[in-house]
């Protein structure tokens, strides 16, 4: 019989969980950023790999809707074509995974941390996964903050399945322009099964540079518990427009 989602998860021996979240809090704490990679193993990234792709056939996938109010069209913002999935839709068994996976992490991390808080933030709740596919043929996305006004969301989880991705031939860097490292920037391939952490806020802009081959990411928003109630009440006034990307 299929493994339930929970005896899966406990098959994930404790010690890479603990291994990982050690990573996931030095390094959002110091850099603000942190990469893992081999996140899910490579049979369970290849299944999703697959998932993505036939959902992708499948016609579900809908234009980006641009977050910027400038009157410039979706196309050069952003070309990409996403949707949004809780992990509970045909062929999104392998994605449920993923998110309990993501899940488990930051509250593993969080406890870690011991005061119940990462990066002085207390997470709570999160977005739907949005499944995200660059078709290509330059597809990109603008350089810009996931959260500017304090929407909420605190971090960034983004998670890629794009097989054999040589970005010095087809492009398409995730370039992070992390603020306070003077002109350094951070340069993430989006390789099959890497997983990216980084703080939503102006810390982080970033841009996803032109693609020349179909390009597919998956990113969970999570939600600092204070921020968002203030947001939700702001809303409430009529005085902050959400952005689309909240589920
Ligand atoms: C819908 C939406 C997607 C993203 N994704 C990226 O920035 C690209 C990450 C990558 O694919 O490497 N960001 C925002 C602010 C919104 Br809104
Ligand atoms: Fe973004």
């Amino acid at each position: 019989r299929e493994l339930s989602c929970k005896e899966q998860l406990q098959s994930i021996s404790m010690e890479w969980m603990s291994q990982i979240c050690q990573y996931v809090v030095r390094d959002l704490e110091k850099y603000g950023i942190c990469v893992v990679d081999n996140f899910m193993g490579k049979e369970r990234a290849e299944a999703i790999h697959r998932s993505v792709v036939s959902m992708y056939h499948s016609g579900v996938f809908v234009e980006g809707e641009t977050v910027s109010s400038s009157l410039e069209t979706t196309k050069n913002v952003r070309s990409d074509k996403i949707t949004w999935v809780d992990g509970s839709e045909s062929n999104c068994a392998n994605i449920a995974v993923l998110i309990s996976t993501i899940d488990t992490i930051i509250m593993n991390a969080i406890r870690m941390k011991g005061n119940g808080q990462l990066g002085q933030r207390t997470i709570g709740g999160r977005t739907k996964a949005m499944i995200a596919c660059y078709p290509g043929s330059g597809s990109h996305y603008v350089k810009h903050v996931d959260n500017p006004n304090r929407d909420g969301r605190c971090i960034t989880t983004t998670y890629y399945v794009n097989k054999d991705w040589d970005a010095k031939t087809v492009g398409g860097l995730l370039r992070i322009f992390p603020q306070g490292w003077a002109n350094q920037v951070v340069d993430i391939e989006p390789i099959l099964d890497r997983m990216v952490f980084f703080w939503s806020d102006r810390r982080n802009p970033h841009e996803v540079q032109p693609a020349f081959r179909t390009r597919y990411a998956i990113t969970v928003w999570y939600f600092d518990a204070k921020e968002r109630e203030e947001a939700r009440i702001r809303h409430r006034e009529g005085a902050v427009k959400e952005p689309k990307s909240n589920e």
